[in-house]
């Protein structure tokens, strides 16, 4: 669709498709176990030469700079989490629709969604255990978060389309700076509870063991639909709801 013709039924739709792939990102890493080690720089610290920090920190780093090169941020709706020293695309420049308002570029809270994941999220959906896949614990962690990233940072485009459906709203609470009033208007209790419920459902749906006759699940799924309504529930629609804070202070610039 083009973005000028976006609405707040497209854009929550969008955020509807992004739930599969937040929920089979997270049924991925729950195959693995924690793998602590995979988080703590003194696993790696002397053997990777000039660098320091994880080996998740690593794996992201080192995959975000092939990405820069061939023109993932160069997306509006993709945010790094290493904007630091990334390459310049190398890529034509493709034409992304302008939908956003231009300050929209400074808001990248990747930093927030990195320690959230690693501090708060991981050990409520994740088991215990070390069986030594660090690296492909890494890799998996790295769609997570990519999938959590764009989802949370789609929070530009709803705010944009909330506002342009009613400017007169959003332009006192902007001017006056006033946070909790932005909070309170963008809030829609009734959509939260039924994307709660929703993931919920899918979680059972997408992470039941499949078998021929039908006898095989006994209640259990591959990540506690529970959890995952609690992750969207204290997380991501949190994370996503600052973001639109965040855009619509600056809506007015
Ligand atoms: O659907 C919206 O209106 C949104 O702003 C998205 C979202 C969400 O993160 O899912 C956030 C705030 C609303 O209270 C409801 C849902």
């Amino acid at each position: 669709m083009a973005k000028n013709s976006l609405t707040l039924e497209s854009v929550r739709h969008s955020l509807i498709r992004q739930e599969d792939s937040i929920i089979f990102s997270l049924i991925e890493r729950a195959h693995f176990p924690i793998n602590s080690p995979t988080y703590s720089q003194s696993y790696v610290s002397n053997s990777i030469p000039a660098f320091s920090g994880s080996l998740l920190r690593f794996v992201v780093k080192e995959t975000e700079a092939p990405l820069a090169k061939a023109g993932r941020y160069a997306n509006p709706e993709e945010h790094p989490f290493f904007p630091e020293d990334l390459p310049p695309s190398v890529v034509p420049p493709h034409n992304f629709a302008k939908f956003l308002h231009p300050p929209a570029a400074s808001i990248n809270i990747n930093q927030d969604i990195w320690d959230t994941y690693i501090n708060k999220l991981l050990q409520l959906f994740v088991a215990p255990g070390d069986d030594g896949n660090y690296a492909s614990t890494a890799a998996s962690d790295l769609v997570c978060l990519q999938a959590l990233s764009r989802r949370i940072h789609y929070g530009k485009l709803v705010a944009e389309v909330k506002f342009r459906e009613s400017p007169q709203e959003y332009e006192p609470a902007i001017r006056a700076k006033d946070r909790d009033t932005l909070m309170k208007l963008l809030t829609f209790e009734k959509v939260e509870e039924a994307v709660m419920k929703r993931v919920a459902k899918k979680a059972m749906m997408f992470g039941q063991e499949v078998t021929l006759n039908n006898d095989g699940n006994h209640g259990k799924y591959k990540v506690d639909p529970s959890v995952v309504s609690r992750l969207y529930g204290d997380w991501i629609m949190p994370l996503t709801k600052h973001v639109e804070v965040e855009y619509l202070l600056r809506r007015l610039d």
